[in-house]
């Protein structure tokens, strides 16, 4: 095989894979067996080797990057990540929706309910629609650089569907499962536990060699926007969701757009009870409103959007084995 077809081979492996790994990682729904997915990757693989200019930073080759970082840089947020005001009872929730209501200068207000996963926030930059950065919150102007570390997250595309320059906001987090495999491995060798799967997170994250960010199955969903071309924004936020989501971005699909506190309310009952079924932990939910311009009336506080609230469940029950006996806490 000469350079070029050489050239023409790698691009459709890498396609190829990268569809494989969207299937697979972010819609949960693979149409290949691991095996076939692990033939392409190694024919990706070898032809890299015999020609290194074929192996590009957005080939799937590359997602465990090169070696340990000594620390790591600090990033300037070019939109601040802001933090959110907590409500913890339906009189808050009614409130919120009272003072959006005077706010606003409106009498019905659609709101959009999303899970609140309990991990890391974190900010990701595509420029052309390439992956070029991710960096944690930090105090919400500066964070820091764990590029290499969120790449080995399987379910965060290294190149969107579309070219396009955004920035994205979403929580990296370690599903219940992987958090169980890490701390019984953990027991086996009498290492400290880690005591909850956000802590887990955290812990892999700020990992300086990607080698052992690798080896910890994070996960993400992104729900919001930073720096952005405002033109290519859509009118409202269940609409910007349905677009990341467009882009091949992980948006988590327990969201529900409402038209009443009160059926905010109901989604919250609904999750208080449904919390333990799913694959990762929430600390609650959090209530947006859903049109960009009424978001633009109500502005912002300090640090927080007045368009936006957490509603906070109480610690979830994590059973933790201590020294192989399971306490309750
Ligand atoms: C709403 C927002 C705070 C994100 N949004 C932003 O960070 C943000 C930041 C500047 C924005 O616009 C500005 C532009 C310039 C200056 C100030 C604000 C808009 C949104 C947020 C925070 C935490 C969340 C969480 N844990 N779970 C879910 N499901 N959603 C969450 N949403």
């Amino acid at each position: 095989m000469d350079r070029q077809e050489a050239a023409r081979r790698a691009q459709s492996l890498r396609e190829q894979i990268e569809e494989h790994n969207y299937r697979y990682f972010v819609l949960d729904d693979p149409i290949i067996s691991d095996t076939e997915y692990d033939r392409l990757m190694q024919e990706l693989i070898r032809l890299e080797e015999q020609y290194p200019e074929l192996k590009t930073p957005d080939s799937p080759t590359q997602r465990v990057g090169g070696e340990p970082l000594p620390f790591f840089e600090k990033v300037e947020h070019r939109v601040p990540m802001l933090s959110l005001g907590n409500a913890f009872n339906e009189e808050d929730l009614r409130e919120f929706d009272e003072r959006t209501k005077r706010m606003g200068g409106v009498d019905q207000v659609r709101y959009v309910c999303e899970l609140k996963i309990d991990g890391l926030a974190v900010s990701l930059r595509y420029e052309n629609g390439v992956f070029v950065q991710g960096a944690t919150r930090g105090d919400g102007q500066t964070g820091e650089d764990i590029t290499q570390n969120l790449r080995t997250i399987r379910s965060l595309p290294l190149r969107l569907r579309e070219p396009v320059t955004v920035e994205v906001r979403g929580e990296a987090f370690m599903p219940k499962r992987e958090f169980r495999r890490i701390n019984e491995e953990k027991e086996r060798r009498g290492e400290p536990l880690f005591a909850n799967p956000r802590n887990a997170a955290a812990g892999s994250l700020r990992q300086l060699d990607p080698k052992l960010a690798a080896d910890r199955a994070l996960d993400i969903f992104l729900y919001g926007v930073g720096a952005v071309d405002e033109a290519l924004l859509p009118p409202t936020h269940t609409e910007t969701l349905e677009w990341l989501s467009r882009l091949g971005l992980k948006v988590n699909p327990q969201r529900r757009t409402v038209d009443s506190i009160e059926e905010v309310m109901a989604f919250v009952e609904e999750w208080r009870e449904k919390r333990p079924e799913l694959d990762y932990e929430i600390d609650g939910i959090v209530i947006k409103v859903d049109d960009l311009a009424l978001r633009e009336r109500l502005g912002m506080t300090a640090k927080s959007p007045r368009w936006a609230i957490a509603y906070k469940f109480p610690a979830e029950e994590a059973v933790t084995i201590l020294r192989g006996i399971e306490v309750r806490v």
